[in-house]
């Protein structure tokens, strides 16, 4: 039997990375990563520029082979894949085009293919839309059109590259109203995005630096294993390089507890992703 991915509690589904390392050249893109992908819930994959979050994604949809470690799937036509940028969607083909180019690779036809097709765009709010050319379309729409595309077919597993990055903030709870709803209906979802704020309410969270996970686990329990301190201010508090902008304050990272007059908060996912960073960037401050 094959053993269930960690952290999945499901005995009986396994999807997932295990241990799963990739390499480009002397890049290593993805260090003994693992993610279960659960039924019926949503992962988040977070993490800053070039931390291995697309890898992962490719990885977990069979668009990479993995160096080593393994990869739990269900067979292409029960995956959906949305790439980043939105770049699954063919621009000079209509909305309706875009959709039915996608039914005839997956042989969808028939009545029921008819209302899921409504129901689709009628959620997404592209119902009015059917005839525009995909490249004409606003950011915000050509993503969710990019993410209709995705579940057309109702896939089993459905993997998401930064599914509302540069997104309007409106189209922004549309898409993760799709999300949800794909997960509700027993979908597992992984996705990566860089709205921590998203990341704050999938069942997991995944946070990746450099190629290496640095924190897994339901979000509450994230925020609760925060290395260090986070404090706020007007200036930045001990080392400038480990301090950052936050509205109109100014956040700082502290390995320990916070100095004499420093106030602490409670991190959020922000602080606490950024803390996750600076503890193991600077190992120095944690030794
Ligand atoms: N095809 C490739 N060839 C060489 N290096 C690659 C390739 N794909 C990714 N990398 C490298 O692997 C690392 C992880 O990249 P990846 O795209 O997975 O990160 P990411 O978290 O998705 O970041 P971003 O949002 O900036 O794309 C980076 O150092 C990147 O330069």
């Amino acid at each position: 039997m094959t053993p269930a991915v960690p952290g999945s509690g499901n005995a009986t589904q396994n999807w997932g990375a295990r241990e799963v390392t990739v390499a480009f050249g002397a890049t290593t893109a993805l260090d003994a990563v693992s993610l279960a992908a659960v039924p019926g819930q949503v992962a988040a994959v977070v993490g800053g520029d070039g931390a291995g979050k697309t890898t992962l994604l490719r990885t977990l949809v069979g668009r990479i082979r993995p160096q080593s470690g393994r990869v739990e799937a269900p067979a292409t036509a029960d995956c959906g894949f949305m790439p980043t940028g939105a770049s699954g969607v063919w621009q000079d083909l209509t909305v309706a085009e875009n959709l039915a180019f996608v039914a005839a690779a997956y042989h969808l036809a028939g009545p029921a293919y008819d209302q899921r097709r409504a129901h689709l765009l009628r959620t997404a709010g592209l119902d009015h839309a059917e005839d525009r050319l995909a490249g004409a379309l606003s950011g915000g729409m050509r993503q969710k059109l990019a993410f209709c595309l995705a579940i057309l077919h109702e896939p089993k597993l459905l993997v998401l590259d930064e599914p509302s990055t540069g997104v309007d903030p409106v189209s922004r709870v549309d898409l993760w109203r799709l999300i949800s709803r794909a997960a509700a209906d027993g979908t597992a979802v992984v996705m990566a995005t860089t709205y921590l704020d998203e990341a704050e309410r999938a069942s997991t969270c995944l946070v990746l630096d450099q190629g290496h996970a640095l924190a897994m686990g339901a979000p509450a329990d994230i925020l609760a294993r925060t290395p260090g301190t986070v404090t706020t201010g007007d200036r930045p508090a001990g080392r400038p390089e480990l301090s950052w902008r936050r509205g109109h304050a100014t956040r700082s990272w502290h390995p320990g507890p916070p100095g004499p007059g420093e106030q602490a908060v409670a991190p959020d996912m922000e602080d606490a992703v950024i803390a996750f960073t600076f503890a193991d960037r600077t190992p120095e401050t944690t030794a």
